[in-house]
């Protein structure tokens, strides 16, 4: 098989105008400023070719486990049946209409109720023609539980269709096909801020207003997303990481999305502090380089009380250096942290290795990753393109990386977790670059999933007061975001 780069593969996309800019019209009828018409593929049998490689190379790597294929008609329909061909899969086709005559299957091919079908799609906008082949394929007694497709224009079709039970899984994102045309001086940098801006704009997934195909029927900011998503339903998505998913039903259960960053220098004081507040917190961050007594002992009485009160340890140790190294540092030296933390978290400054090495540790223990995607201190670096590069590598690791630190939500896809330092009950800093916004600004005007306080209640005349205090403003802002009152 050809080995084929996604950055060739968009300039070639690019040439043979499949990609275009200006004004189009969507299947849904909102005009669009950039047009992605695969259709034209069929003509350029080396780039179908390439394309075929990639989507069957994405489908290995994924380890997807499937009976049968089917591409969406029309455009698909080639490319399923290249790859069907080339690897000797059984394929279906779906009928747009029934014959009126002989057989009348909307399904043609031979299968066994109970089948899974893998769908193989071009484009994705909503989700909407990938659901609609679903439907007809599952009436015929199939099962889909994943699809594959080249391009997604991340306008909510991955969060619609994990809200359907279909994991999507996307080859070319709207970001980067900008990106690598951009860079490639295709575009100019006002026609892709006018790009992004009106995808970010016309996210088309709204789960409480689905029409009766589970699609939605109109569009909404940005923000207002899956952001009206309960954690309990989050929990439950398919693609969802085992720990994040304990995490979103114990945010449920405890009507708590506070984190407490337990920043004291003594372990015994940190441990009174983890069982004093341990019933009104989802998980307890430690910094546990900053312990000047630190034993094992005290990491066993940790664990112990993460598990009296149902909170999950969160060590914020921002590993940041190759994969070998944070291998040993997570699991070995003093600290041995990926014995007793559940969740560590790592900045993306060394690229996709940091996570390959942790992973090798925490993985097989079931733990996960956080990936610092922005950081709440003034001037920070973390920003911007940067952002969009942790969010790929967790995307491509998302078997272990379960989340992000960032001050707002960064992505659409709701198996992520989004946690926020710097929050105090009023905006402001600390006079050494942090910077403080509050519980409502970050949970519902921001997006993010849970809130970081470290001094806001450490530093409090009475510390357990402020705690049921945060826990208290941090659910509200929560449950104002899914539109219920929180009485
Ligand atoms: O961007 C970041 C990343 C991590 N932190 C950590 O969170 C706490 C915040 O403590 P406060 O007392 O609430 O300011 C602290 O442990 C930081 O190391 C962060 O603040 N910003």
């Amino acid at each position: 098989m050809e080995n084929v780069s996604i950055d060739s593969l968009i300039l070639k996309l690019h040439d043979v105008n499949a990609v275009k800019f200006g004004e189009y019209k969507l299947k849904s009828g909102m005009l669009t400023p950039i047009y992605i018409d695969l259709r034209v593929l069929v003509s350029y049998p080396a780039l179908m070719n390439q394309v075929s490689s990639l989507i069957y190379q994405r489908v290995q790597e994924e380890g997807l486990q499937f009976d049968l294929v089917c591409g969406v008609p029309y455009t698909a329909l080639p490319l399923a049946t290249i790859i069907c061909s080339r690897h000797e899969l059984p394929m279906l086709i779906r009928r747009k209409e029934a014959k009126d005559y002989g057989t009348k299957r909307l399904v043609e091919g031979s299968f066994q109720e109970g089948d899974i079908c893998l769908i193989i799609e071009d484009t994705v906008t909503s989700g909407s023609s990938i659901l609609e082949t679903a439907e007809v394929l599952n009436k015929g007694g199939l099962k889909v539980t994943d699809a594959v497709v080249l391009m997604d224009r991340e306008q909510g079709g991955v969060d619609m269709l994990a809200s359907q039970g279909i994991k999507l899984h996307p080859i070319i994102s709207m970001f980067k096909l900008l990106n690598v045309l951009l860079a490639a001086e295709r575009i100019d940098a006002q026609t892709a801020q006018n790009v992004r801006t009106f995808i970010q704009d016309n996210n088309t997934f709204s789960p409480k207003e689905k029409n009766g195909n589970g699609v939605p029927a109109t569009k909404k900011p940005c923000m207002e997303q899956n952001n009206r998503l309960s954690y309990a339903d989050r929990a439950k998505l398919p693609n969802v990481h085992p720990l994040a998913s304990k995490l979103l039903k114990t945010m449920e259960e405890k009507q708590s999305n506070l984190c407490v960053s337990a920043d004291v220098t003594s372990s015994e004081e940190l441990l009174q502090l983890a069982d004093s507040l341990g019933p009104n917190i989802c998980m307890l961050k430690t910094h546990v380089d900053i312990l000047k007594d630190y034993t094992a002992a005290f990491s066993q009485r940790l664990r112990a009380l993460a598990e009296k009160h149902n909170f999950l340890i969160f060590e914020d140790r921002k590993f940041a250096d190759i994969g070998n190294t944070v291998k040993h540092q997570y699991e070995g030296g003093l600290y041995q942290i990926s014995s007793w933390a559940h969740i560590v978290n790592a900045h993306g400054v060394p690229g996709p290795g940091v996570v390959k090495g942790l992973s090798a540790v925490g993985k097989p223990l079931g733990r996960g990753c956080l990936l610092i995607a922005q950081m709440s201190s003034r001037g920070s670096l973390a920003t911007g393109e940067y952002t969009k590069a942790v969010l790929k590598m967790a995307e491509e690791q998302s078997d272990f990386v379960i989340g992000f630190i960032c001050g707002s939500k960064i992505t659409q896809r709701p198996e992520f977790i989004h946690m926020t330092p710097g929050v105090q009950m009023q905006a402001g800093g600390d006079g050494l670059g942090q910077q403080y916004s509050t519980p409502e600004e970050v949970l519902y005007n921001k997006g993010s999933d849970v809130i970081i306080v470290g001094r806001g209640i450490l530093e409090a005349p009475d510390r357990l007061k402020a705690v049921e205090s945060y826990r208290k403003s941090g659910w509200e802002a929560y449950t104002k975001r899914l539109g219920q009152s929180s009485q």
